[in-house]
């Protein structure tokens, strides 16, 4: 499991102090919001490039935006180590994520609440990560989406599958579990933390095109921690485990 605090509630006139303080995390979810695709607006690539240059850890860049087809291979030419469309807002979703990965970054599409898993069950071999949205995007602070668990598990079947290696990732309202509860079986983790395991370098899915090269991984890839998957959320909130994630 690998952590990835999201950006979003962190203080936007330090975010170079910001980044230092999820040192220890596995990556930093940077929310890029158009006002288009979602209602809110936040950074742009500029933003995104200036972090790059200064952030401890590889950048996990969720594109909430228009146009992915257009506007993300940008974000993953400049050298974002993971680079998230949505699968509602890209018109070419198979070449998008050949392009992002012929730029170096990991390819991932982001599923809204209210979009099925099961159509886009074919694009597995060009994925690196499957985002699942436990809120709506567009806010932090919302309620936590319980109902998306189904497709949580549904990703990770189909992901066993196909045999790939894709992770799986759930974005909105972790929160540590009450105390009062009982303990359950399998992990937990809150964020920052330390890290799980060791950087490794994660091998491209043995599935992925012949035709479109796929570049080795660079010193920019992340630790792999797989099939678990990797949660975003408030920096100090994280929790998920292993086939699930508890409110
Ligand atoms: O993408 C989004 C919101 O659109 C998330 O990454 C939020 O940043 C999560 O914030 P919390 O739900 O944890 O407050």
């Amino acid at each position: 499991m690998q952590i990835s605090p999201s950006i979003l509630s962190a203080d936007f006139a330090d975010l170079a102090a910001e980044l230092d303080r999820i040192s220890n995390a596995d990556w930093a979810h940077v929310d890029v919001m158009d006002a288009h695709f979602v209602p809110n607006l936040t950074l742009g690539l500029p933003v995104v490039e200036s972090l790059l240059r200064v952030s401890p850890v590889p950048l996990d860049c969720h594109l909430m935006i228009d146009d992915p087809d257009r506007w993300a291979p940008a974000y993953a030419e400049a050298g974002a180590q993971s680079v998230t469309f949505h699968i509602e807002a890209a018109r070419d979703p198979v070449r998008l994520a050949r392009e992002l990965r012929a730029q170096g970054a990991r390819a991932a599409m982001a599923l809204k609440p209210a979009t099925p898993f099961a159509p886009y069950e074919q694009l597995l071999p060009e994925l690196d990560m499957v985002l699942v949205m436990t809120v709506e995007p567009g806010f932090g602070g919302q309620a936590f989406m319980a109902d998306q668990l189904p497709k949580v598990q549904q990703v990770r079947e189909a992901v066993r599958r196909t045999g790939g290696e894709v992770w799986v990732q759930v974005d909105g309202e972790f929160r540590p579990a009450p105390s009062s509860s009982a303990p359950r079986p399998g992990p937990t983790c809150s964020s920052p933390g330390p890290r799980s395991t060791a950087p490794t370098t994660p091998p491209r899915p043995s599935t992925s095109c012949a035709r479109w090269p796929t570049p080795a991984r660079t010193e920019r890839a992340a630790p792999q921690v797989l099939p678990e998957p990797i949660c975003s959320g408030r920096a100090g909130a994280g929790l998920c485990e292993p086939g699930g994630v508890r409110p």
